[in-house]
């Protein structure tokens, strides 16, 4: 949690997701124009056939190229963690140009979780970065479709910080089946902002510096970036509510594994849900608590974001970020950002309750210290070890 001097910077990293057509080389198409990105590494997986072409400069070589803002832009050849290694190892000899922010665009099938998971959980990489954000591209026109069928669209809208809506030009603005789209959207991931690509929303200062590390901050705007207040404005947000088309679809069998009581849903086994808490925890029930969440339910975790008022010194909250089972090193700030003290965390689950994160929440905060629960808990054997996530 001290800031060690000996290492590198920490680059911003963000993730640019989508399905397949959904428009990213698109949107990229028009980011790597803007002077903010003139410090950008984007990679992305070819060289598209919208045809990023006419924006380079210079070929610096094969897989490599400067692009008219200045950013680097590399096909990623293989591996992403080695073509991500080979490149940080040649920034650090300055060998390339000195890029202090990364873009990834993933393919369209991924399931972005193990990526970021890949991403966070590489021992040099974390060093090296903190995730931004992630954005998610949805078609506007085959968006619904598409989160019916793949249950890999479903998880990259449901973990995203901004959604991109695009093609919205193709429909007339007042179409029903857009506004149930963004209904739909809403209802996965509330805390996700909603940004309108094909009338000019999908910009560097919308899709830029989401993360906690905005250089110009030295307290960071914790508000913008869990967006808990989004998930808080009606009790409970119900995803077997939103249903707008009940269509059966006999491939979804392939990619649903799980035996999920509703398997034609994906967005039903996706749950947002926000946790706040009144007075500070102590940094042990915390401890154990995201220890015990990550190593036995961290496969149902797509994201966790949270700010924690801890007991040792309210003053200064921690900040925690996860994925799956994948901690960023919380960060402890100089003060709460703003006037509000209470500890919130913003969960995006799948396949789990919010009442189970909730309950375990509240034996492990002793809000129920004397239920079986709360003994069972804290005598789990997964209970963590000295040098866990706080050390
Ligand atoms: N009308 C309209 N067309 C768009 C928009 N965004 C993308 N397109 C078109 O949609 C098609 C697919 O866009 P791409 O940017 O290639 O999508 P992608 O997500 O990169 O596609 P893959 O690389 O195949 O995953 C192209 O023909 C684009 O011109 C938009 O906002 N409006």
């Amino acid at each position: 949690m001290m800031i060690d001097t000996r290492r590198p910077p920490i680059f911003p990293l963000t993730i640019l997701t989508g399905f397949l057509g959904a428009g990213k080389t698109s949107l990229l198409n028009k980011l790597l124009q803007a002077p903010e990105l003139a410090d950008a590494l984007v990679l992305i997986n070819e060289f598209g056939e919208v045809g990023l072409d006419h924006l380079f400069v210079e070929k610096v070589d094969g897989n490599l190229v400067v692009m008219a803002s200045g950013c680097l832009c590399c096909t990623i050849r293989g591996d992403l963690v080695a073509t991500l290694e080979d490149l940080l190892r040649r920034r650090d000899n300055n060998r390339i140009a000195p890029f202090n922010r990364i873009i990834i665009e993933t393919t369209g099938l991924a399931d972005p979780a193990p990526i970021l998971h890949t991403l966070m959980y590489h021992p040099y990489f974390m060093l090296r970065f903190r995730l931004d954000g992630v954005i998610s591209l949805v078609d506007a026109v085959n968006g619904a479709a598409t989160l019916d069928k793949y249950k890999e669209a479903v998880k990259q809208a449901a973990v995203a910080d901004r959604l991109v809506i695009s093609k919205s030009d193709l429909l007339p603005p007042d179409d029903a089946g857009l506004a149930a789209l963004r209904a739909r959207l809403k209802a996965l991931n509330p805390t996700a902002i909603q940004l309108d690509g094909a009338r000019g929303e999908a910009n560097p200062a919308t899709l830029l510096n989401l993360g906690l590390y905005d250089p110009d901050r030295k307290i960071p705007d914790v508000r913008r970036w869990l967006n808990a207040e989004a998930l808080e404005e009606p009790a409970e947000h119900d995803h077997h509510h939103h249903d707008h088309d009940e269509h059966e679809h006999e491939h979804e069998h392939h990619h649903d594994h799980a035996a999920g009581h509703d398997r034609n849903r994906h967005d039903a086994r996706i749950r947002a849900f926000a946790l706040r808490h009144p007075t500070p925890v102590p940094p042990a029930t915390i401890e154990m608590f995201l220890e015990l969440l990550r190593t036995a339910h961290g496969a149902h975790l797509l994201r966790v974001k949270g700010i924690i008022a801890l007991a040792d010194d309210p003053s200064r909250p921690l900040v925690i970020h996860g994925v799956q089972h994948i901690f960023h090193p919380p960060v402890r700030l100089e003060a709460w950002p703003d006037a509000d003290h209470t500890t919130r965390i913003v969960f995006i689950l799948e396949d789990m309750e919010p009442s189970f994160v909730k309950g375990m929440w509240d034996a492990f905060t002793g809000l129920a210290a004397d239920t079986p629960d709360a003994a069972a808990l804290t005598q789990n054997p997964l209970k963590v070890s000295p040098g866990g996530l706080l050390a």
